[in-house]
């Protein structure tokens, strides 16, 4: 297997959402839960997403895991490495954007990287280096009540210079829109100056091909799924990949019951979990009493178990801002979240042993917690439920074959459960 394209992401929401990009683009992808062990069988395949959780881990720890990817990535061919973040630029002044950006330059050799963390169809446009989610800026956007890192700077320039040991320039959609030649002379002049990074502008899809034309380019891009899908886009219209067709074959049904498990607190989610309450019984989890550590897990399990024989269920952590804000000033942000996760961890775990065959969770360091937990290798991308949210199969799995639905907190429609449920056969 010679790999066209190599990507690490920083949480595995967003490597199912980058991972469903490029098999929509055409090429033939897989997610990998971590580096692969080398005894997992793996399909021939164009693209390789593996999947860190890496994002709200210690800098040096996400710099090490990242390297130890880029390193196997890079041994199976991939000339070009594109490091997934999310596409709201989740970090922190701490990192870890800007810290696994300069290892992962300095390892290859790059003299300077496209950044942009634009995805035009969920409304992530970058204008004079400003990242806006819908119509607002990301600082007026819900990322600012972000439980682990709330974003308070629109300015990407700013916000990544903070964080990295290089200059960070720009290059604006002026200069995009004249091609991709225009892209290289800016690129050639901010490097000549010292400058190791630039946030590239995009507003529009066309504007990802030109930016995935110059990046295919390069040996390092830094992104979202909107770079993503003008590599991807790059590599079939210069004949360096094949494109597969998208299959619309879903694979053997799984069956088995379904459960639903939700750690985002985003105000997508929380819509979300308001309407499924009319289609499905919804546990709403005490996280008080998780924190003080009083069994929360079993009452959960206690309450679920008997419903689910007679359809899904949905056990939920999320609160609105001002819940998340009070448990975190008593027990700490990081403390609070990671006890959380770990409860919906336990859950999962035992809701598998008991039946479970078809998963969905909310939020990225959410699912990271499960996955991790239920030790799955990697998944094949199957149906798109919602933008950046296909229906994942599990590959190499002791515990057969699942389905599951990994939904970045800000993603799906208002019915999104429903949505999944639906494609999840
Ligand atoms: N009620 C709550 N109070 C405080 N933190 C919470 C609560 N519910 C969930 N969390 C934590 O908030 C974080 C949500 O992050 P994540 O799962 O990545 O969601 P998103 O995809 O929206 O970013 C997790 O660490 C989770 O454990
Ligand atoms: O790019 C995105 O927005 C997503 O792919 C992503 O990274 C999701 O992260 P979470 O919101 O933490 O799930």
């Amino acid at each position: 297997m010679t790999l066209a394209l190599g990507c690490i992401a920083d949480d595995y929401t967003g490597a199912s959402d980058l991972a469903n990009t490029l098999t929509r683009a055409g090429l033939r992808t897989v997610q990998t839960i971590g580096v692969p062990a080398d005894d997992l069988k793996l399909p021939d395949v164009d693209a390789v997403v593996v999947s860190l959780k890496s994002r709200s881990i210690e800098a040096g720890l996400a710099v090490s895991r990242s390297r130890a990817a880029e390193k196997w990535l890079r041994g199976r061919g991939a000339s070009h490495v594109l490091f997934k973040i999310c596409s709201t630029f989740d970090s922190t002044d701490a990192g870890n954007i800007g810290p696994v950006m300069d290892a992962l330059r300095a390892d290859c050799g790059e003299a300077i990287v496209l950044v942009t963390p634009a995805f035009p169809e969920t409304g992530r446009t970058v204008y004079q280096g400003n990242l806006f989610v819908g119509a607002v800026p990301l600082n007026e956007s819900p990322l600012k009540d972000h439980p682990l890192n709330p974003m308070h700077d629109s300015n990407l320039v700013r916000v990544l210079a903070r964080q990295s040991n290089t200059q960070i320039g720009l290059v604006d959609l002026a200069t995009l829109a004249r091609g991709a030649d225009a892209v290289r002379a800016r690129l050639a002049d901010l490097s000549g100056k010292g400058i190791g990074a630039a946030i590239i502008d995009a507003v529009f899809d066309r504007d990802l091909e030109t930016i995935g034309l110059v990046a295919a380019g390069h040996r390092l891009s830094v992104g979202a799924s909107g770079i993503g899908l003008g590599l991807a886009r790059a590599l079939v219209s210069t004949g360096r990949v094949k494109p597969a067709a998208a299959s619309s074959e879903q694979g053997a049904a799984v069956g088995g019951q379904v459960a639903c498990l939700a750690g985002s607190c985003s105000q997508a989610t929380l819509q979300q979990i308001a309407n499924a309450e009319r289609v499905m019984p919804v546990l709403h989890l005490d996280t008080q009493r998780i924190l003080t550590g009083t069994g929360e897990a079993q009452r959960a399990l206690d309450w679920a178990r008997p419903r689910l024989a007679d359809g899904p269920v949905l056990i939920a952590s999320s609160a609105t801002p001002a819940d998340v804000a009070a448990l975190q000033a008593r027990h700490g942000r990081d403390a609070a979240g990671h006890a959380i996760e770990q409860t919906m961890a336990d859950i999962a775990e035992s809701l598998v042993k008991s039946g479970v065959q078809r998963l969905i969770v909310a939020g990225g360091e959410t699912s990271g917690a499960v996955v991790d937990r239920l030790e799955i290798p990697g998944f094949l991308v199957g149906a798109e439920i919602a933008a950046g949210v296909p229906v994942l199969r599990t590959v190499g799995y002791a515990g057969g074959d699942m389905l599951l639905a990994l939904k970045s907190g800000n993603f799906g429609g208002a019915e999104f459960f429903s949505d999944a449920m639906r494609l999840m056969r």
